[in-house]
């Protein structure tokens, strides 16, 4: 998790909230097409770490760049390099799940937006629900929407938290691969995560969060700090 090409780099970054830090401080460094699963307890401060990298919570100090700039999540450089997808359900209620993706895909400047919806309403299961409203989906076919609102940006990072929420064995499965695939290309990702799985399947290094010191494990030893219950 280190070397020159970094995407994603922090450094001594403290995260919380009203001035107290949520955990340790934080070095990371994450280059092209290397995977890190941010892990640790309930309430150890992954979702915090994440949003500090995604530009929308301030750092107490220390700082997070993105390709060698700090990040500023209102540039419009920032938001074509940088897909989140977070733990809220953001989608528009008043959309069908084809007309979000395609207006996500729009809004992203996606070429031939229809055709990569569609691939992705397949990958994703979700074709036959391509027009249908977001309430009168199952929760797991909604986090698949957001989820496959992530996929349908342009991308050098990809931020996910717990993105194996309400997916059942098989869309986890194909989550697995799809990240495969988006780090063969290149891409950097980093995702919060509980799910043994998904760290085996993607053989992603890990940050371990931590109130006394945030540590860095190798994909053998993230493995088997989840498999322990850390
Ligand atoms: N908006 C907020 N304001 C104040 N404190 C917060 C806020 N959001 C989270 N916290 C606190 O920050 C700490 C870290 O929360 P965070 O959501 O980052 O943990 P997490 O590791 O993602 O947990 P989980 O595994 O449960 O998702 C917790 O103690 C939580 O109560």
């Amino acid at each position: 998790m280190s070397g020159e090409s970094s995407v994603l780099r922090a450094r001594d970054l403290s995260v919380g909230y009203a001035g107290t830090p949520v955990c340790a401080p934080v070095d990371i460094s994450v280059g092209a097409g290397q995977m890190l699963a941010i892990i640790g307890a309930n309430g150890s401060g992954k979702s915090t770490l994440l949003r500090a990298f995604l530009g929308l919570l301030e750092p107490l100090a220390g700082t997070v760049e993105v390709l060698g700039r700090e990040v500023d999540e209102r540039e419009r450089s920032f938001r074509a390099q940088v897909a989140g997808v977070l733990d809220a359900d953001a989608y528009f209620p008043g959309l069908t799940t084809r007309e979000h993706l395609v207006l996500t895909a729009r809004g992203h400047a996606v070429r031939a937006a229809g055709s990569v919806v569609d691939d992705l309403l397949d990958q994703f299961g979700l074709t036959d629900h391509a027009n249908a409203f977001p309430e009168s989906l199952s929760s797991g076919q909604r986090r698949r929407l957001l989820l496959a609102a992530g996929f349908v940006r342009p991308r050098q990072i990809l931020v996910l938290d717990e993105p194996e929420q309400r997916l059942d064995v098989r869309m986890r499965r194909t989550l697995v691969q799809m990240l495969r695939e988006d780090a063969a290309r290149g891409v950097s990702i980093v995702f919060a995560t509980h799910d043994e799985e998904l760290v085996r399947g993607t053989g992603a290094s890990a940050l371990l969060m931590a109130d006394d010191a945030c540590s860095v494990l190798s994909p053998a030893d993230a493995v088997a700090a989840l498999a322990r219950g850390l």
